[in-house]
């Protein structure tokens, strides 16, 4: 626990994604509704030049007051009240296109940020379910949630906050500028020149925003990991009175969090700061250089009101630009943590041109042959050696030996949750990376010691979204003998479970994952440690079941208690990741190794 608490810096090798690739990689999410896209551009052209001519009306009816010269030719042949009267009423027309097509505008890209989202956090769902167990070895739950939610949420307010409107900004800026030449270069030159030193210090800030947002975000996953991992052990949190020491990490992280959110904060305000300083200061050079030009008689007041609501104009889509922009960045951020998890290698791939088991009746399938096979965890460090040996069809295995063995990595290997490092695994005579996962894991019912529920009700916890007629399932779970137990709860098949089942045993859990692989009529059948959560009684029951179940199917079954295996065909032993055993119960004792040492400490014991 206390490992987790370690400021979290970016992986030395990760690859820096450049913007331009972030970008993209959003973009091709923003191409899937093409029409919704064009629409949310089209938009923009009709706001940005109804916003441009808005100055250039109010200067124009300046002019036309003071019978300035440089008024439009139609609006000298009209008289005083006709021409403000037009100017007003195309004003009034500017401002009601304007709030109709931002409004419009506006709609239509929250929709696409709603939709892109809800796309993002769907594929990176399936992806994080196809990645194999090695990810989630190294990899916090708490992190990964604040990757799939609060990041995935981050990059939906690129879109909720009207960020996406940069685009639009931009435009406004580049259509105000056009306009601005056309009118007089000198004062357009004066505002455009100033928009440099403007962009360089939002360059800058914005910069440091995103180191500091991506501090955060990194510090909020830790903060995530520790009360995931605090709330799922509260058990033991609690038991060693551990509440204070947890509380003072805790603290420490949220410490760590709030110093990094505080800088973000700073770099954000400023962007505001250094805008609002400067676009005071264009008004006032206006001002200054345009009273020069009146005064020299070659601009008018109208011209000159025209290029004082342009200075505001001009830096106010600035302004919005730049509070999108710290939107954005986080976006950006929450765009390269989220591509960090599209980037992860699906290590465990089905393989291109698949071969599937031979699944005639006649064909007496489900042999089991490792070949060879060693394998590690961490690049080195074997758990596995050289292991070499074959379980015919219909044999019944079981696997024995101490703590830490290898037993379960065995299984594991097996079922292809890890990919053996040197060697293969064969089953009816293909290589299992040859098959499908899907095609391998559907003729292998595993049934660990921890049986894993999930919300819902007992039936789905025994179908696991297969559609089964109800019929498979009540025969399933008589098969088994867990029908009794199952009808004592109180709706029986339709109880619901909480998450995790906490509303179940141990053992009962244990007991609805043989009804699971039952239903499933698996030719390999693979039980690890899977009675040992369930009394005497339970197990008598379960073991009558298992006589039945395994009737023509091979089996490896792991057992700590010896004398539940002692009807296997075979046991093999294995010490430190090598099998040094194997043979029948009688065999091994009278060998008088380490099957028969271990067996007499039990017998000890009883
Ligand atoms: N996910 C993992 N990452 C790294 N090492 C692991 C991982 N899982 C197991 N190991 C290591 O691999 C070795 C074999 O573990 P395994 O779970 O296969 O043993 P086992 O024989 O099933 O033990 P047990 O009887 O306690 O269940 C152990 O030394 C363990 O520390």
């Amino acid at each position: 626990m206390a490992g987790s608490i370690a400021p979290q810096t970016k992986p030395k090798r990760r690859v820096q994604e450049t913007d331009w690739r972030l970008f993209l990689r959003l973009a091709e999410y923003g191409l899937r509704d093409k029409r919704l896209l064009a629409w949310s551009f089209a938009l923009l052209v009709p706001t940005a030049i109804a916003g441009a001519m808005q100055p250039i009306l109010i200067g124009e009816a300046i002019s036309l007051i003071r019978q300035e010269q440089t008024i439009w030719t139609f609006l000298r042949q009209m008289s005083l009240t006709d021409g403000i009267n037009l100017l007003a009423g195309l004003l009034l027309l500017t401002l009601i296109l304007r709030t109709l097509f931002d409004a419009r505008q506006g709609f239509l890209v929250q929709k696409m940020g709603q939709r892109i989202t809800a796309d993002i956090r769907a594929d990176l769902f399936h992806h994080v379910t196809s990645l194999a167990m090695r990810f989630f070895d190294r990899t916090p739950v708490g992190r990964l949630i604040t990757r799939l939610t609060s990041d995935v949420e981050a990059l939906g307010d690129v879109f909720s906050t009207g960020a996406i409107g940069i685009l639009g900004d931009l435009f406004s800026i580049i259509v105000l500028a056009i306009a601005m030449f056309l009118l007089q270069w000198q004062l357009a030159l004066l505002l455009t020149a100033m928009l440099i030193p403007a962009t360089v210090l939002i360059i800058y800030f914005q910069q440091q925003y995103r180191k500091a947002n991506y501090k955060a975000r990194e510090e909020l996953s830790t903060l995530n990991s520790m009360l995931q991992e605090n709330i799922v052990g509260i058990g033991v949190v609690q038991l060693f009175r551990r509440e204070a020491f947890n509380a003072d990490l805790f603290r420490t992280i949220n410490k760590r969090y709030i110093k990094e959110v505080d800088k973000t904060i700073f770099h954000d305000s400023a962007i505001s700061a250094t805008l609002e300083w400067i676009s005071l200061a264009a008004i006032a050079a206006v001002l200054w250089v345009g009273g020069l030009f009146i005064l020299g008689k070659t601009l008018n007041l109208g011209q000159l009101s025209t290029f004082i609501l342009f200075a505001q104009r001009l830096f106010d889509p600035l302004r919005q630009f730049a509070e999108k922009f710290t939107a954005i960045q986080a976006g950006f951020t929450a765009v390269e943590r989220v591509s960090d998890i599209f980037n992860e290698p699906i290590d465990i791939r089905d393989p291109e041109h698949p071969k599937t088991l031979d699944s005639s009746p006649e064909s007496t399938t489900g042999e089991i042959r490792f070949e060879h096979v060693s394998f590690a965890y961490k690049e080195g460090e074997y758990v596995l050696h050289d292991l070499n040996f074959t379980i015919k069809p219909g044999e019944k295995v079981a696997l024995v030996g101490p703590t830490g063995a290898g037993k379960s990595s065995i299984i594991r290997l097996l079922s292809r949750l890890y990919e053996a490092t040197e060697g293969c695994i064969l089953v009816d005579g293909v290589n299992i990376r040859d098959l499908p996962q899907t095609e391998l894991r559907r003729h292998m019912g595993v049934i660990l010691q921890d049986g894993f529920v999930f919300a819902g009700d007992v039936k789905s916890n025994i179908t696991l979204g297969e559609t089964y007629p109800f019929a498979a399932i009540q025969s399933a779970a008589e098969r088994t003998n867990v029908s009794a137990l199952i009808e004592e709860l109180p709706q029986g098949y339709d109880t619901l479970l909480r998450e995790r089942g906490t509303n179940l045993s141990g053992g009962q859990k244990q007991l609805l994952a043989f009804a699971r692989a039952a239903i499933r009529e698996p030719r390999i059948l693979v039980l690890d440690e899977a009675t040992a959560s369930l009394d005497v009684g339970t197990e008598a029951l379960i073991q009558d079941a298992l006589d039945h179940l395994l009737e023509n199917r091979t089996a490896i079954i792991i057992a700590h208690r010896l004398s539940t295996i002692r009807n296997c065909d075979r046991i093999l032993v294995l010490k430190r990741g090598q099998l040094v055993e194997s043979g029948s119960h009688e065999e091994l004792l009278s060998q008088g190794g380490l099957y028969a040492s271990l067996y007499q400490l039990q017998m000890l014991e009883t």
